[in-house]
């Protein structure tokens, strides 16, 4: 019986279970047996191997984080422990392994199959969504709503009581879900990395001081990806209320964002690229990503999503530029920001 592994890597993210549960039942429905190495990279060098069964699935698509576990691995880099998990994966007689994670564990896959015969596959799994050849990655969707959720209640006492709130999302060095979280929660002003980053104090500042001035009962709502400003939002915050005069209240949403249950999307996506990563290996297919273009399946080769760079889509940088800090109170709508 053909055997395959899967391991999860990297920041875990909502619907990572959901694929697992598809690649069990694929794989055991054209005859292939599935064991997962618990933590990532880790768990293969280590041999903590778990056999999965289908009758073990029923109950995981609905759960955030990820069952099989994950971790952050550096030393996986070195090519000692790279041949150290080749030997673990063949003493199981491994055919493929399925790597569901980000950049850092493709390009730790990428790594492994220099060293490995087996076939390597791919699927990207992130709330960041910051991974060439695919529209969207599993988490993301879910993060983005969770963000969302936390902003409407933090404009809920903005609001109340005419606040400017700094609200810090996560995303590493990409700014995906500042974008869409900013879009969806009607943010007055968004600073992301791939728009500027070096953001300028006084530009913020100004934007502010325009916007209390036209709206001084409103609330201001900034969303801010991480990294971005050192010391992040704590630090803007401080910054910028003595920059202005006005209070600003920093607000960090955290780890808030990669936990939870997966959305509906999420789901779907989860269980479509592994199902068809399952699919890879029975075609003979390696080295590459599973990935969704414009609604579609694709195999796109694995180099290709970390050695290139994701842009935001532009048409979703105008929208919101477009219709955050107009200010209406003008007949010509003057931008405040
Ligand atoms: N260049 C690399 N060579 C080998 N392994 C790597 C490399 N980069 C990352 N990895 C492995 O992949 C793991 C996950 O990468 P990381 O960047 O932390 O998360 P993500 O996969 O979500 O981007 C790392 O902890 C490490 O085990
Ligand atoms: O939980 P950690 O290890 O501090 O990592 C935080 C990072 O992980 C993420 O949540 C997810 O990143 P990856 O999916 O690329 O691992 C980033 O948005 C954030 O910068």
């Amino acid at each position: 019986m053909k055997k395959i592994a899967v391991i999860t890597s990297g920041g875990d993210a909502p619907g990572m279970n959901a694929c697992i549960r598809a690649i069990v039942i694929t794989a055991w429905q054209h005859d292939v047996e599935v064991i997962g190495f618990r933590h990532g990279f880790r768990g293969i060098v280590d041999d903590l191997n778990q056999p999965l069964h289908p009758d073990d699935m029923r109950l995981v698509s609905q759960r955030g984080g990820t069952f099989l576990k994950s971790s952050r691995y550096p030393e996986f880099r070195e090519v000692a422990r790279a041949k150290a998990a080749a030997k673990i994966l063949d003493k199981h007689n491994i055919s493929a392994l399925l790597v569901i994670g980000g950049d850092g564990s493709f390009q730790g896959a990428d790594h492994l199959a220099k060293y490995w015969q087996g076939q390597v596959i791919g699927i990207p799994g992130t709330i960041d969504n910051d991974l060439a050849g695919t529209d969207t990655t599993i988490g993301f969707s879910t993060a983005v709503d969770t963000a969302m959720e936390a902003i409407d209640r933090v404009r809920e006492t903005a609001e109340a009581m005419a606040r400017v709130f700094l609200i810090e999302v996560m995303g590493r060095h990409a700014g995906f879900i500042g974008l869409h979280a900013a879009i969806a929660s009607s943010a007055e002003a968004m600073l992301l990395p791939e728009l500027e980053p070096q953001p300028k104090l006084a530009e913020i500042a100004d934007a502010i001081l325009q916007a209390r001035a036209s709206f001084p009962d409103s609330s201001y709502v900034v969303v801010v990806s991480e990294n971005l400003w050192p010391g992040g939002v704590a630090g803007l915050s401080t910054s910028l209320s003595k920059a202005t005069g006005v209070t600003c209240h920093p607000c960090p949403l955290g780890h808030i964002q990669r936990g939870g249950r997966p959305n509906a999307q999420d789901r779907i996506l989860a269980m479509q690229l592994g199902h068809a990563a399952v699919h890879a290996v029975l075609d003979g297919k390696s080295r590459i990503m599973i990935g969704l273009e414009q609604e579609h399946v694709v195999e796109v080769p694995l180099h290709l999503t970390f050695e290139r760079d994701k842009p935001l889509d532009p048409r979703l940088v105008q929208l919101q530029l477009g219709l955050q800090g107009v200010n209406f109170a003008s007949k010509k709508g003057t931008k405040t920001a």
